[in-house]
């Protein structure tokens, strides 16, 4: 029998998160036991829009220290968290099966995005959802929101007519709300959103092999996709991009978006290749993006939010 801790935010989420991830471990290791270690991050105090906060991993990295310095045996994180690039001595031992991938729009009446009045406040802080809102219905006026999904979702007449969340936080969490689906093929959610990542030391073999037993080949290889992508086009918190890989037997096919600052212009790709290569399919869609312009948007924003943040 052994005994292992997992680090984990303190948040609501994190811990049911890491609640169900527990549950599954337990099933498949009956004779190992389980600690909880709460971490504080930086994530959780820093209440600025995540644009204005110039690091990554914000949510993630007090976690992952711990488990470095062998304060944890590993961290449970929602994978759209993790930086692309791990610490040194640290891997993605283990991707659990991905719940749901797309956003909501949680309203008093859980009608989707036509159905708000007009000049309606929707909340989000983030750059990706913002931009697709504005896409979808210009005379929507978006304002920055923080906070816990609960917080977010108390603003709803409280200052907001909506917020803009995803779909599997709310069901982890199992709240009564009221939401429409903002379709994935339109309204493309964040890399890797919907999924967990179990992280490790790379030299803990018996770790990794016993997270390993609740592995979904499937998730692992969207995962993958999603954050090659990413790693390829320099996408986050400050030149959001929105990408969705979905397996089909053994075919992997990746979907992904950027924009410029307005929403006006953008540049969408879509790539298929073997789910036994994810690194390389996420790649190619990503030179592609690059090829057909991605770069000048990265650009974009990287200027309008340092004049943002200077403001
Ligand atoms: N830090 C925000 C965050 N990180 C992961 C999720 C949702 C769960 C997931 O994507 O797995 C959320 C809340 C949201 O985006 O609404």
């Amino acid at each position: 029998m052994t005994v292992y801790t997992v680090g984990t935010r303190g948040s609501r989420l994190s811990l049911a998160q890491t609640g169900h991830v527990l549950d599954a471990l337990k099933e498949a290791n009956p004779e190992d036991e389980y600690k909880v270690r709460r971490i504080k991050t930086q994530g959780d105090t820093d209440d600025r829009p995540l644009f204005a906060i110039d690091q990554k991993g914000i949510f993630e990295k007090e976690i992952d220290r711990a488990v470095s310095e062998g304060g944890a045996d590993f961290a449970v994180h929602s994978l759209k968290d993790v930086p692309t690039e791990l610490a040194p001595g640290l891997v993605l031992a283990c991707v659990p099966r991905r719940a749901a991938a797309n956003d909501v729009l949680v309203s008093p009446g859980g009608s989707g995005l036509g159905s708000l009045p007009r000049g309606a406040t929707v909340g989000t802080s983030s750059l990706r959802r913002a931009v697709q809102v504005g896409r979808s219905r210009s005379d929507l006026h978006v304002k920055p929101v923080r906070g816990n999904i609960e917080t977010r979702i108390a603003k709803v007449g409280a200052g907001y007519d909506a917020v803009v969340l995803a779909e599997a936080g709310i069901s982890r969490l199992g709240l009564d709300v009221k939401y429409a689906a903002l379709p994935e093929e339109s309204f493309a959610p964040s890399p890797g959103q919907g999924s967990l990542a179990l992280v490790a030391r790379s030299g803990d073999a018996g770790t990794i092999s016993m997270l390993n037993r609740i592995e979904d080949a499937a998730s692992r290889a969207e995962a993958e996709a999603e954050r090659a992508l990413s790693e390829r086009i320099g996408s986050g918190c400050r030149f959001p991009v929105g990408a969705l890989a979905r397996s089909a037997g053994e075919l992997l096919t990746i979907r992904a978006e950027a924009f410029s600052v307005d929403g006006s212009r953008s540049v969408s790709v879509q790539a298929s290749g073997p789910r036994g290569s994810p690194r390389k399919v996420g790649e190619s869609a990503g030179n592609e993006m690059l090829e057909r312009g991605a770069g000048d948007l990265a650009l974009n924003w990287r200027e309008k939010v340092d004049e943002w943040n200077r403001s």
